[in-house]
């Protein structure tokens, strides 16, 4: 495999991927973000190099991981030209960036998964939605479902237009569970709770419930019914959160927000 960029994405892939000892050799391009604590583990060989010129010569990778930011893009893929080969797939987590960009850049030839993965795959527990194009063959879809599917869950879809939304939802939405930990915990303050106690119990609060939301069988409304006894404390909550200004409409603008800066991101 060969890395290019190994930041807070492409660190937690890279995180799953050594830990799940999905890979066992890995060429990482990297100016200077850091390394994972057991790189180069027993049985792994993990080589960072400053620059794609670095890259030591005759080496062959069967994927090429894209990982860094949709802005430097243009300065760094066409760089990666010389590993369009029947044999290696690329594999883009890149937010925005379509398919079409890389083709432009790689050539018509270049076999392309666009991916979007989530932070939670350096705990294998993420979530990565994938498309392929034409060139892609079975067993490169096979490969990267397997990478992927080492980290968390894994879906494809045929219609890359899906691609803004599913950004917008899964590749930032722990973003938006952390910020509730912080809302729950400052919520907590202003109810009168110590400062560390309110994070403490948010932060379990959400884990928890995340945990069992995974773990149970049962739709998430009914997770949510079972906590909600009537006229209890949270359905006085809920009244709050379910109004017809409550959290609803403002999800809906955040994931709509999301959406649009992916598709901007995409020239
Ligand atoms: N963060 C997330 O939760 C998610 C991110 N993504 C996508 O992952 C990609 C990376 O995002 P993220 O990890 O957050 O960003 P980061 O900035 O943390 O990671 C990008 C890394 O690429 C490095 N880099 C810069 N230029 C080059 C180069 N020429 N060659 C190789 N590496 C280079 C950067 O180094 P330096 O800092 O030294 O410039 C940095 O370490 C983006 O395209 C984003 O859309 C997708 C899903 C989720
Ligand atoms: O914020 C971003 O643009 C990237 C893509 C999804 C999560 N982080």
């Amino acid at each position: 495999m060969l890395l290019v960029g190994c930041g807070k994405m492409g660190g937690a892939l890279l995180d799953g991927w050594l830990a799940a000892r999905t890979v066992d050799h890995v060429v990482v391009v990297e100016p200077q973000g850091a390394f994972p604590a057991d790189a180069g583990a027993a049985g792994q060989r993990i080589v960072r190099c400053a620059g794609v010129s670095r890259i030591p010569p005759g080496f062959d990778p069967d994927v090429v991981v894209i990982a860094v930011k949709p802005q430097v893009m243009d300065e760094v893929v066409p760089g990666y030209a010389g590993f369009v080969r029947p044999g290696t797939v690329f594999l883009s987590i890149a937010a925005g960036k379509t398919i079409d960009y890389f083709t432009a850049r790689l050539g018509a030839d270049a076999a392309i998964v666009r991916a979007m993965p989530n932070t939670p795959a350096s705990v294998g527990r993420g979530m990565t939605v994938a498309v392929p194009n034409a060139a892609v063959t079975p067993e490169q879809r096979r490969l990267c479902e397997t990478l992927m599917g080492a980290v968390g869950q894994v879906a494809w879809v045929e219609d890359e237009s899906m691609m803004d939304a599913v950004t917008a939802v899964s590749g930032g939405g722990p973003a938006y569970v952390f910020l509730l930990i912080e809302t729950l915990a400052k919520a907590g303050v202003a109810a009168g709770l110590p400062e560390d106690l309110a994070m403490k119990i948010a932060r379990a609060t959400v884990a928890g419930s995340g945990e069992l939301a995974a773990r149970s069988i049962e739709p998430a409304a009914s997770l949510r019914k079972n906590v909600t006894s009537p006229n209890g404390t949270t359905q006085a909550a809920l009244e709050v959160l379910m109004a017809d200004d409550g959290i609803q409409p403002l999800v809906d603008r955040a994931i709509a927000a999301a959406t649009a800066r992916s598709r901007e991101l995409a020239s």
